[in-house]
């Protein structure tokens, strides 16, 4: 069946931000002698702030309180994110697809003040997206990888679709694919990681696993063709 619904990941998908989130904890680790290790990172991608705090806490046995980690890590990421920049092929994808009328949401892991962050230098890119869902420290909802974020996603699009397996995710962590196979979604996996980090037999499971978004081909969905461009 063709798809008619597309559902984006934000941080490593849509904007060039897991290298910031990488630098941000490792400076947050350094004056405990720690290492944040990939390891540590692909358990922590997808999560709220606060669940990927407390995983970092406990994993590490940092002397620090949740509270204390929302406030440290918030300090270093509202420097850091008013530079993120989109991943490549991104503006042409989502213009692409607004121009077409398929419908187009995000869900996130990411709280709401560090989406607007986050995405203060393409406005007008986010404007196109409906609905948006992050998630925020006091949110009730189970995270990626359960499924949730991506069932409340396709809820609440103005028609939402008439089948699950009509939307298509688009995301680059193991929690996230996770997340929308078990929402019987289509997932593309554009990994922001060295492919070897992600667990094979998950790698196996998503519908596509891509290089770059550049080569996503939309015929393959029953979606239209997309235009040939210079740029990115
Ligand atoms: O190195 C990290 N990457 C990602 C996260 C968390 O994962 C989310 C990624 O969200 P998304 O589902 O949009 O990729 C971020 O907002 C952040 O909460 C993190 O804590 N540390
Ligand atoms: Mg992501």
């Amino acid at each position: 069946m063709s798809i008619t619904h597309c559902i984006f990941d934000l941080d490593g998908l849509l904007l060039d931000t897991e290298s910031i989130y990488t630098e941000c904890l490792q400076k947050m680790l350094t004056p405990y002698g720690k290492n944040f290790t990939t390891d540590m990172k692909v358990k922590m991608m997808g999560k709220s702030t606060l669940e990927a705090g407390q995983l970092l806490i406990r994993e590490l046995e940092l002397p620090m309180t949740d509270d204390e980690f929302l406030v440290k890590s918030n300090e270093l990421y509202i420097e850091a994110f008013p530079d993120a920049q989109l991943m490549q092929g991104v503006q042409r994808l989502i213009e692409y697809l607004a121009k077409n009328n398929i419908p187009i949401a995000i869900a996130t892991g990411s709280d709401e003040h560090l989406f607007e962050l986050k995405t203060r230098n393409h406005r007008e890119l986010f404007k196109l997206f409906d609905p948006i869902i992050c998630t925020n420290a006091t949110e009730v909802r189970k995270t990626k990888p359960e499924p949730d974020i991506f069932l409340e996603a396709a809820r609440k699009f103005k028609q939402p679709p008439l089948s699950m397996s009509q939307c298509l995710v688009f995301e680059d962590a193991e929690n996230g694919v996770q997340a929308a196979l078990a929402a019987e979604m289509k997932v593309v996996l554009v990994p922001s990681l060295p492919l070897a980090a992600y667990s094979s037999n998950l790698v196996k499971q998503a519908t596509v696993v891509l290089d770059k978004l550049t080569n996503f081909d939309p015929e393959m969905f029953g979606l239209p063709p997309m235009p040939p461009s210079s740029a990115s």
